[in-house]
C-alpha cells in the first residue's frame, strides 16, 4: 500500500507540472426541472414513481462533485439521467455551458463508470489499457503517442507496477483505478462515477478521491454518487449535491454545508461529521418538516447562494460555445477493432476452447463406439438414422447451452464499453461471430473425423465434405438461438428456455414422424425446423448420391436399396442442396434476429 501511495503522489507531482491529461474544454453541466418517472407495481396495477422531482442543478468543470443522499434517495438515478445512461421517462431540460445538450456529442466527451468494476477479466493492465486506447484513439494518434499516452495514464493511476498483472487478481481499489484509467485514455472532460469507494478500505478510498481531486483539477467535471464518507474525504469534495426522495436539499461548496446547516436552524453539532449529520438529516431522523425547509432553502437545487464565491466570479460560461467540444474525439470505432480484445480473451480463456475440443472427441468416441458400423451394413440403416439424429442433437445442445452460458456474463462489459462509445454495437456482433469461427469448424472438424469412419459411414470425400459442412451450418444456426436467448435472459431462465426451444424443433424434424405422416395443418412447423434440414442434409450426404446398393449380413434387408429408405423419410435423393440453401438462409435469419433482441436488450438494460 505504502508502494501504491508512493506512486500515486509520485504521479501527482507528474501531472502538477503537466501531462498531456490536461483539458482546456471545460464543460459546465446545468438542469432543470428534471423529472424522473418509473413504473413500479406488476401487471396491471403498475404505478408511475417520480424518482426525481422537478430538479434543479449546475455542476461547474473543475470540480469534484459529491452526489451524496440516504439510500433510495435517487442518487444513482440522477447520474444516470445526467450522464444519458437513462433518457426513457426523463423530462426537463439537460445543459452543457448554457446550450441545450446534444446527446451525441455529450457521450463523445463524457463517460460514465459504474459502481461495479466490469473488466475483461482475463487480460492484463497494459492490455486492457492498449485495446481501450485501439477502441478510443483510433489511427489518427500515432503509435508512439498512444504509447505515450497509455504509460502517462498508468503512471497518473499508479498502475505501471501492475501492468502485466491481468484485471481479475487486482486488488479492489486498482481494479477501480484500472477502470478509471480505462476511460481516461482519450481524455474524457466529463466523468461520472457511481459509488467510487465502494468496496475498498479507507486508504483506498482516499487514494481513489485524491485521484479524482486531481483530474478534475486539469479542467474536468467530476460527479461522483458517495454513500457516506469520512469527515477527511468529505473535506476533499469541492462540491455537494444532497438529495432526498429525489429533491435537493442542499447544493452548494463542502466548506459552506455548515454554514448552511445554521442558516436553516439545524447547525451541525460540534464534533459531529457534518457528511454524517445531513445524512441522518436527509434519512427523516430529524423529521419531515425539516427536510422540506431545506428543499426550499435550496429551492430544489435553483439557488447558487452556497456556491464558492470564486466559481461565481468565473465569466458566463453560456459565452463557450456548445459546439467547441463536438469534433475532437475519433468517431466510433468500425468494425473489426471490437475484435482485438475479445481475441485476447478467447486466446487466454483456454479452459473453455479445451473443454470444447475434449467434449468433442468425447462424445464422438462414444457415439463411434455405440453404433459402431452402422453406416455399412443394410440392417442397420434404422439404426445409422438414429446415429445421424444424434449427432445433430449433439451439435445444437453444446452450441446453444455454450452461448446462453457465457454470453449473459459478457453483456454487463458490453453495456459499458457501448455505452461509453468504444465500439458500434454492429463491430461487437461482427466480431463474436468471426472469432467463433476457428473454434467451432475445428472442433465440428475433429468430431465428424472421428465419429464417421467409426461409424462405417462411406468413406468418399464428397459425402465427408456434405456431412461436415451441415454440421457447421446446424451450429452455427444453434450458436445464434443461443446468442438470442442469452440476450434476453439471464443465465438460469436461459438454462431452462434454450432447451425448451429444441424440442418443437425436434418434433417437426421428420425423425420419429416422418414428414408425410405429419397433419397437413402443422406441415408448417416442419417448414421452420432447422433440425429437419439438418436431418435431411446427414441423409441426402450418406444415402443420396445414387449410393450403391448397401451390403446385407442377414437374410433379409429391408433398406438394401438406399432409394428405399429415402422414400421412406419422405426425401428425394437430390435434397442435399435445397436442405444447405435453407440452412444458410435459416442462419441468416437467426443472425440478424439474434441481432435485434441484442440492441432492444441493451435499450431496455438503459
Ligand atoms: N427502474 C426502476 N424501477 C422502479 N423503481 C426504480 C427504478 N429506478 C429507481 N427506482 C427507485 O427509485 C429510488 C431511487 O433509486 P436509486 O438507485 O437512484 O437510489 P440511490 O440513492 O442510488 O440508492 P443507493 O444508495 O441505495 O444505491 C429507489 O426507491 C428505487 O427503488
Amino acid at each position: 500500500m505504502a508502494q501504491v501511495e508512493f506512486e500515486l503522489s509520485n504521479s501527482l507531482s507528474s501531472s502538477e507540472s503537466g501531462t498531456s491529461l490536461e483539458t482546456a474544454d471545460r464543460i459546465e453541466i446545468k438542469f432543470k426541472d428534471l423529472t424522473y418517472t418509473v413504473s413500479t407495481g406488476l401487471g396491471f396495477k403498475q404505478e408511475p414513481k417520480d424518482v426525481l422531482k422537478n430538479l434543479c442543478g449546475r455542476f461547474p468543470s473543475n470540480q469534484l462533485i459529491a452526489i451524496m443522499g440516504p439510500s433510495g434517495a435517487g442518487k444513482s438515478s440522477l447520474l444516470d439521467v445526467l450522464s444519458g445512461y437513462r433518457s426513457n421517462g426523463v423530462t426537463g431540460q439537460i445543459l452543457t455551458n448554457g446550450h441545450s445538450r446534444n446527446i451525441n456529442a455529450f457521450r463523445r466527451v463524457s463517460c460514465y463508470i459504474q459502481q461495479d468494476d466490469r473488466l475483461q477479466p482475463l487480460l492484463t493492465v497494459r492490455e486492457s489499457m492498449d485495446s481501450a486506447a485501439d477502441f478510443k484513439l483510433g489511427h489518427r494518434v500515432s503509435k508512439e503517442e498512444r504509447s505515450k499516452i497509455i504509460e502517462n495514464v498508468m503512471s497518473l493511476l499508479g498502475l505501471d507496477e501492475s501492468q502485466n498483472t491481468r484485471s481479475s487478481q487486482l486488488s479492489g481499489g486498482q481494479k477501480k483505478r484500472l477502470s478509471i484509467a480505462l476511460e481516461l485514455i482519450n481524455n474524457p472532460r466529463v466523468m461520472f462515477l457511481d459509488e467510487p469507494t465502494t468496496g475498498l478500505d479507507s486508504q483506498s478510498c482516499s487514494q481513489c478521491i485524491k485521484l479524482l481531486k486531481m483530474i478534475s483539477q486539469q479542467g474536468r467535471t467530476i460527479i461522483c454518487t458517495i454513500h457516506q464518507p469520512s469527515a477527511t474525504l468529505f473535506q476533499m469534495f469541492d462540491q455537494v449535491y444532497l438529495l432526498s426522495g429525489g429533491q435537493c436539499l442542499y447544493q452548494g461548496a463542502t466548506d459552506q454545508l455548515v454554514n448552511y446547516l445554521s442558516s436553516v436552524n439545524l447547525p451541525c453539532p460540534k464534533y459531529h461529521n457534518p457528511a454524517d449529520f445531513v445524512i441522518e438529516l436527509a434519512s427523516g431522523e430529524y423529521g419531515v418538516d425539516n427536510i422540506n425547509a431545506m428543499v426550499e432553502q435550496a429551492q430544489n437545487g435553483k439557488s447558487t447562494q452556497w456556491f464558492d464565491k470564486s466559481y461565481i466570479m468565473y465569466p458566463s460560461t453560456d459565452s463557450i460555445n456548445n459546439s467547441e467540444y463536438i469534433d475532437r474525439t475519433p468517431p466510433i470505432q468500425p468494425a473489426g477493432r471490437a475484435a482485438i480484445p475479445r481475441a485476447s480473451q478467447v486466446k487466454r480463456d483456454s479452459t473453455l476452447t479445451h473443454l470444447r475440443i475434449i467434449v468433442n472427441i468425447f462424445v464422438a468416441l462414444m457415439l463411434g463406439v455405440l453404433f459402431q458400423n452402422s453406416g455399412e451394413y443394410a440392417s442397420s440403416v434404422l439404426i445409422n438414422y438414429n446415429l445421424l439424429f444424434s449427432i445433430l442433437i449433439h451439435h445444437v445442445m453444446t452450441s446453444m447451452m455454450l452461448n446462453i452460458l457465457t454470453f449473459p456474463m459478457e453483456m454487463s462489459i458490453l453495456i459499458k464499453e457501448h455505452f461509453n462509445r468504444w465500439y458500434s454495437l454492429k463491430a461487437y456482433y461482427v466480431s463474436v461471430n468471426l472469432l467463433d469461427i476457428p473454434v467451432a469448424g475445428f472442433c465440428c472438424l475433429l468430431f465428424t473425423t472421428i465419429v464417421y469412419p467409426l461409424t462405417g459411414q462411406p468413406m468418399e470425400l464428397t459425402r465427408f465434405t456434405m456431412f461436415n459442412c451441415t454440421s457447421l451450418l446446424v451450429v452455427f444456426i444453434a450458436q445464434s438461438v443461443g446468442y438470442m436467448v442469452g440476450a434476453v435472459f439471464n443465465v438460469v431462465n436461459g438454462t431452462f428456455v434454450g432447451p425448451v426451444l429444441v424440442v418443437p424443433m425436434m418434433m417437426f424434424s421428420g425423425f420419429g414422424v416422418s414428414i408425410n405422416d405429419i397433419p397437413k395443418y402443422m406441415r408448417w412447423g416442419s417448414e421452420l425446423s432447422y433440425l429437419r434440414y439438418g436431418l435431411e442434409g446427414y441423409v441426402a450426404a450418406i444415402y443420396g448420391l445414387d449410393r450403391k446398393t448397401l451390403q446385407c449380413d442377414e437374410l433379409y434387408c429391408h433398406y438394401k436399396e438406399p432409394k428405399k429408405f429415402l422414400q421412406t423419410v419422405s426425401q428425394p435423393s437430390d435434397n442435399f442442396w435445397s436442405s444447405s440453401v435453407t440452412l444458410v438462409f435459416i442462419l441468416i435469419v437467426m443472425k440478424l434476429i439474434a441481432y435485434f433482441f441484442l440492441s432492444w436488450r441493451i435499450k431496455v438494460m438503459r
